[in-house]
């Protein structure tokens, strides 16, 4: 199934691409049944850790977490932070399930579907990460307004990081590391944390291997990951 909006660069409101493939098995549709239930983000209404989580703790963010192992694993790592995924398509979403059943996560929200449509209503300030790792590339130049990183998500995630936040990018795709980096060099908003070469070609410690990741090394794919803090004042240019 293919859900399409049309919209420019500044919209919010995309979604494009699958958002089912192959028929659940029996175990699957049971988690899609008791487990999302429990761990889905509420429709509506204001985004805290409070709420989610019962006490404010530091949030974590990641669009589009594909089948959830990064997620999963930084919620291991981080068990008293609070983390929100979001991913349209139900056969990542169930192996995210998996993942939070497995390792008994008790620090992770779902919602299945728009990433930016949860981010929104998150207050401003409110994330100390956001992650977007390897986004749906897109690549003909007619479909670069479908780019995750465009001017409205990228205003959004800046909005919702606080101070000294981060935000982490990962992408094997060159159209789309050429994009990032226009669209990322000289933001007002972020510091690029990068000092020398070897700070986006090698993957950073607690960055773990994605399944799109891992997918694009066999291919024999170069990988460039990115990391971003959330600078204290848009005009500060210190
Ligand atoms: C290429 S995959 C990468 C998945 C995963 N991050 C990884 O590295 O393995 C991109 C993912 O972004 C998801 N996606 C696309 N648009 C999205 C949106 N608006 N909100 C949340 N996820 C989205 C897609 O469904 C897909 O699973």
């Amino acid at each position: 199934m293919t859900a399409f909006k049309s919209g420019d660069p500044t919209t919010l409101n995309r979604l494009y691409g699958r958002q089912s493939g192959h028929k659940l098995r029996a175990g699957q549709q049971e988690l899609v049944d008791t487990l999302l239930p429990a761990l889905s983000v509420p429709e509506e209404g204001p985004v805290t850790a409070a709420d989610l989580f019962g006490y404010d703790r530091p949030l974590h963010f990641e669009i589009g977490f594909g089948s959830g192992e990064h997620m999963a694993f930084r919620a291991d790592m981080l068990p008293d932070h609070g983390f929100i995924g979001c991913e349209p398509f139900l056969n990542g979403v169930v192996g995210a399930l998996g993942h939070v059943r497995d390792k008994a996560l008790g620090n992770v929200r779902i919602h299945m579907g728009n990433a930016l449509e949860v981010l929104s209503r998150i207050p401003d300030g409110a994330l100390s990460f956001v992650y977007l790792l390897h986004p749906d590339p897109w690549p003909k130049a007619r479909h670069a307004k479908r780019r995750m990183m465009n001017k409205g998500p990228v205003e959004m995630i800046a909005a919702k990081l606080k101070p000294g936040g981060e935000f982490r990018f990962g992408t094997d795709h060159p159209v789309y590391l050429r994009w990032a980096l226009m669209v990322m060099n000289g933001h007002p908003a972020f510091d690029w944390l990068a000092s020398d070469p070897k700070d986006f070609l090698v993957r950073p410690g607690g960055w773990p291997e994605t399944r799109y990741e891992a997918k694009a090394r066999r291919k024999g794919h170069e990988v460039w990951y990115f990391r971003y803090r959330r600078r204290a004042c848009e005009t500060d240019e210190s």
